[in-house]
């Protein structure tokens, strides 16, 4: 286990120096491989991160995938897409020329056969990640690792790249990068905000099983963390 802990007074603040460290592993993989490709997380938290990100001048966009680390099962059009979210938020301005790979590959169900498209799509991305950037609920899943996930066990182990599940916490179903998959990563990030969740992590890093709180799988995992946090 290995974590490097950031706090920072204010949330701009925070997005902002994310923002600046993640750009930093998008010119080092694009100056060493000669592109790069970030996974980020949906959910409540990213918005201002996404914002500073995009507005970022000096990367080369057009030589950078971005994709998510869990997608909820839902078009495009649905506010509950995180590809909305990343679209909306950073893949504006700059960054409009990067290329998004969408996790979601259509019809009302991850089935097999969507997942499959899904892996073909992702086949296709350079390896490693430049960055991952992790988000965590308070029930402890990051990812669409929840507790009680129908197939928890494989996500947190299979090469992946990716496959369904779902879950009572979950909402709608789900698409994952698997968690051996996410950790092909120069950079691991996790973004945190607030005291519930400053709380929720002293828990996940205590004694405990990880089909209880999944994040411990990141935690105890041999790759370097580095958590950004702010009230
Ligand atoms: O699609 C998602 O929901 C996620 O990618 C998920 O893993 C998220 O990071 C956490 O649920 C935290 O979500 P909040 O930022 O909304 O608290």
């Amino acid at each position: 286990m290995s974590i490097d802990r950031r706090s920072f007074a204010e949330k701009a603040t925070l997005a902002k120096e994310l923002a600046e460290s993640v750009a930093d592993r998008i010119r080092a993989a694009i100056a060493e491989r000669g592109t790069a490709a970030i996974a980020v997380s949906g959910g409540s938290t990213p918005g201002k991160f996404f914002n500073a990100l995009g507005k970022t001048k000096d990367i080369e966009w057009d030589k950078v995938i971005v994709t998510l680390v869990d997608e909820r099962w839902v078009d495009e059009t649905s506010d509950r897409s995180n590809a909305l979210l990343v679209n909306e938020k950073m893949l504006q301005g700059p960054a409009a020329v990067a290329r998004f790979f969408p996790l979601y590959s259509g019809g009302d169900e991850p089935t097999d056969a969507a997942v499959a498209k899904t892996n073909t799509l992702m086949a296709s991305l350079p390896k490693p990640f430049a960055a991952v950037i992790l988000g965590m609920g308070n029930d402890g899943h990051t990812a669409s690792f929840f507790p009680g996930g129908d197939t928890l066990d494989e996500a947190l182990s299979a090469q992946g790249p990716t496959l369904a599940i779902r879950a009572p916490g979950a909402g709608e179903p789900r698409i994952t990068f698997t968690l051996p998959r996410l950790l092909e990563t120069d950079g691991l990030y996790l973004h945190i905000e607030g005291e519930e969740k400053a709380a929720v992590l002293e828990q996940a890093l205590g004694e405990g099983p990880v089909a209880d709180m999944p994040i411990r799988a990141v935690l105890r995992s041999d790759a370097p963390v580095t958590v950004y946090w702010c009230p």
